[in-house]
């Protein structure tokens, strides 16, 4: 290769890539932002810092790595399938040199379906120091960093810093677009250091200041959580942590699509599934066991706060009679689908299915349908000393953005908070021998805060969730009808918690 062609930072092959999945027909081949302004240097077996970078040439020696180290992610949704083929749809070098980032938006093909990826990578010629394991995708072995340290550059504080830097200075690189809410200028040099939370995507974390979201499955358009999150934030809600600004990417033939949400961090803020836990926790023979009801109360608060300003900042309407039958059918299609999928889930097909019929349209037409939170549980409630704060408003990872987008019941939300109660009582039994006094303990305690959680929705203004049983249990079965297959990809060991909560529901009318 040419030095001129390695200068224009060009972009890499995407011939032979099936045309289907995001970035399928009329996906372009990758393009390449430039970013540094140094002399491309000359190779002699280092890393051919400075410079423009030939980020095709490293893309391409980049992929084996890769693929080993994708399906090892906690947030790669193709697990079990091998990946059949692996696709740059853009990638953009953020900064070139000695360190590199690069930002990628991968297609990667596994059995007959297709998914986009946001990765950042990383190149060092020495790895950062104290690099986790799970962080490192290995040496180059060719291409212009040949023998250089790959990595997530997520775990890299200078890298990450540089994100936040194009945040705050709303730039432009390439496909990419960083942009900002109005308001005071954000700080452009911190460091950033990756969360450490269990999650769907990756977080970094600027000093107490500010967390970025880096969605990691992309979809074209805008991200629920991005656009809920505005919403509620433009509208002035305390009830999240403040937007400060996002960053998307042009995708050919589509929507942008949304790759980060930079929000307020909550330095003082709890964990609502950790203080759950601790509270079941106490059940086992502490004298003096909290009062959680009181914080599920005004949990059932900030649900209907949330609630009523994205009703009045985003779309309402009234289910006809036919879409009345649209949203008990998808529950039954959801139901056999993860029956297909889940074996343990057959035996109680039949009765779940009759607590669907029994949802009839005169339950349903005229219900008011909203956007709504979409996968709300404890983990998703921030406890801070100004109350309650709600997390992550971009609705289950399992669905599509455009289902995920679409009015629905606000009770649903509702549902979702109170299985999340069963779950922190279910965990305490979980794995430990048969304890008939503390299961009875334990189902005390989620009836209690699921009464306490009600009944604080109702208090703010939400509708009485006592006031519509049968869509309340369809709902709650739903939810965990999503859970069983959730667990059983995701953590097979906790398949029991949502599995016992089917069998109580499938049982009791
Ligand atoms: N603004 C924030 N302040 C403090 N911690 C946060 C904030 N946003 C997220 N977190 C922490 O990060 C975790 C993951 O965030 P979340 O938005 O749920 O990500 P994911 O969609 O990847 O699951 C949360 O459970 C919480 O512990
Ligand atoms: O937080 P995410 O958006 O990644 O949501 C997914 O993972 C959740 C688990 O982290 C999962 O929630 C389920 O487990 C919770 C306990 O860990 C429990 O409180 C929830 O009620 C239960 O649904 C969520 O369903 C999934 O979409």
């Amino acid at each position: 290769m040419s030095e001129t062609s390695r200068s224009q930072a060009h972009t890499h092959r995407d011939a032979g890539a099936a045309p289907r999945g995001p970035g399928g027909p009329g996906t372009p081949h990758p393009t390449a932002g430039r970013a540094g302004g140094h002399q491309t240097g000359g190779h002699s077996g280092r890393p051919r810092t400075g410079g423009s970078l030939a980020v095709g040439e490293l893309v391409e020696a980049a992929l084996p790595l890769i693929a080993g180290w994708l399906p090892g992610q906690r947030w790669y949704a193709g697990k079990g399938q091998a990946i059949t083929g692996l696709h740059p749809v853009t990638a953009t070098p953020l900064i070139t040199g000695d360190p590199a980032m690069v930002h990628l938006l991968l297609r990667v093909e596994h059995g007959d379906q297709a998914d986009l990826y946001q990765l950042l990578l990383g190149l060092r010629t020495e790895p950062p120091s104290g690099l986790l394991p799970e962080a490192s995708l290995g040496a180059l072995t060719h291409g212009p960093y040949d023998g250089a340290a790959l990595y997530d550059a997520v775990h890299d504080p200078e890298l990450t810093g540089r994100l936040l830097a194009h945040l705050a200075g709303a730039d432009r690189f390439g496909p990419l677009s960083f942009r900002r809410t109005p308001g005071p200028g954000l700080p452009a040099d911190l460091l950033g250091r990756a969360g450490t939370a269990e999650q769907s995507n990756t977080s970094v974390i600027y000093g107490t200041s500010f967390i970025l979201k880096l969605f990691r499955r992309i979809s074209p358009g805008t991200n629920p959580d991005l656009e809920l999150s505005l919403a509620l934030s433009r509208a002035g809600s305390t009830r999240i942590p403040r937007v400060a600004a996002w960053f998307e990417s042009r995708l050919a033939g589509a929507e942008p699509a949304t790759l980060g949400l930079l929000q307020r961090f909550l330095p003082d803020a709890e964990d609502g599934w950790e203080l759950a836990l601790d509270q079941v926790a106490r059940l086992k023979g502490d004298p003096s066991p909290g009062n959680f009801a009181v914080e599920a109360h005004r949990l059932g608060r900030a649900t209907a706060e949330v609630h009523r300003v994205l009703a009045r900042a985003l779309p309402v309407a009234r289910l006809d009679r036919e879409q009345t039958d649209r949203l008990a059918g998808a529950m039954a299609e959801r139901l056999d689908a993860a029956a297909a999928a889940v074996p343990a889930l057959r035996r109680y097909r039949s009765a779940l299915h009759a607590a669907f019929r029994q949802l009839t349209a005169d339950h349903l037409t005229g219900l008011t349908v909203q956007r709504i939170h979409g996968d709300l549980h404890l983990g998703q409630a921030m406890r801070t000393p100004h109350g309650w704060v709600l997390l992550d408003f971009e609705g289950e990872p399992a669905k599509s953005v455009a289902e995920r987008r679409l009015p629905q019941p606000a009770l649903k939300d509702v549902a979702a908070m109170l299985r999340s109660f069963d779950y922190a009582a279910a965990h305490l039994l979980a794995g430990a021998e048969p304890d008939p006094e503390l299961a009875h303990l334990a189902a005390a305690w989620a009836a209690r805060n699921r009464t306490a959680y009600c009944a604080g929705y109702t208090a703010a203004g939400g509708t009485d969730p006592a006031g519509a049983p049968e869509l309340l249990r369809a709902l709650e079965i739903d939810k965990a009808v999503y859970e069983v297959v959730y667990e059983a990809r995701h953590r097979p060991g906790w398949l029991p918690i949502p599995l016992t909560a089917i069998h109580r529901l499938a049982t009791t009318a």
